[in-house]
């Protein structure tokens, strides 16, 4: 049986005291919890904090990018062995941040992805359509792009040591969450496609949910079949919120 899993990403938000003060609420929080995993994807800088705070808690920690490249002449880039030396478990790869806004396409994000994998970090692959997209009826075609970028480069087998999160880009910080019908027809559909390459592989595969997911609407989400706990943007900067979406996502 799957265990759910509830990521935070933090983005580009923190500081030390305020860092502080909600990782030891988190712990507190979490204390004794069971059946489902909780992470948290913090700004570089911070690794070195949470991995301080979190080492003696059941609460994973992670980033919120990586480079491609092993090492070199990167200016400004992370590799997958310095997120190691921190203790990293998980990665995020082509967040509709990255891709949007730094212009990672589906081949740079299929190359972050491998890079992780190879040293051990669980990627956690960033899928999901813009409204635009939405409305023009092709989310699954997008989606099934996003996938086979990975997949087909590095076959199927590569998703049962990873996560894929479906964020609809439209449902990102803007308070418009997906449906939980919405999100499980996606969350279906992905399921579904790489069933049809390994059913082995597809019913192992943890599909997050994120887009505006809170405290209020977590337990619904989560209820679906397919949708195996939430990639949390907002909510995830609040203590109180962010415990209530990973106590919903308890077996
Ligand atoms: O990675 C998290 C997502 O971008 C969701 O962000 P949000 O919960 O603020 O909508």
């Amino acid at each position: 049986m799957r265990e759910k899993l509830v990521a935070g990403n933090w983005k580009m938000n923190g500081g030390l005291a305020q860092n502080k003060a909600l990782l030891e609420a988190v712990v507190a929080g979490m204390a004794g919890v069971q059946g489902m995993g909780c992470a948290v994807c913090v700004p570089y800088p911070y690794l070195f904090q949470a991995q301080s705070s979190l080492k003696d808690s059941a609460i994973a920690w992670g980033a919120q990018n990586l480079s491609q490249h092993d090492k070199g002449a990167f200016t400004g880039e992370v590799s997958a062995a310095m997120l190691l030396d921190f203790g990293c478990k998980y990665v995020l790869v082509g967040h509709s941040e990255r891709r949007a806004i730094y212009g990672e396409d589906d081949a740079t994000v299929a190359l972050k992805f491998e890079a992780a994998q190879k040293a051990g970090l669980t990627p956690i692959l960033c899928v999901g359509e813009s409204l635009e997209e939405r409305e023009s009826g092709v989310t699954e075609a997008v989606v099934a792009r996003q996938l086979d970028a990975v997949t087909g480069k590095f076959g199927v087998a590569a998703l049962s040591k990873a996560v894929v999160a479906y964020e609809p880009v439209w449902a990102i910080g803007t308070g418009k969450t997906a449906s939980p019908e919405q999100a499980q027809a996606v969350h279906a559909f992905i399921r579904g496609k790489i069933a049809t390459q390994s059913k082995a592989v597809a019913d192992g595969l943890v599909i997050q949910y994120g887009g505006s997911v809170k405290g209020s609407n977590a337990a619904e989400l989560f209820g679906m079949p397919d949708i195996d706990g939430g990639l949390i943007g907002g909510a995830s900067l609040d203590a109180q919120e962010f415990l209530a979406i990973c106590h919903a996502a308890k077996r």
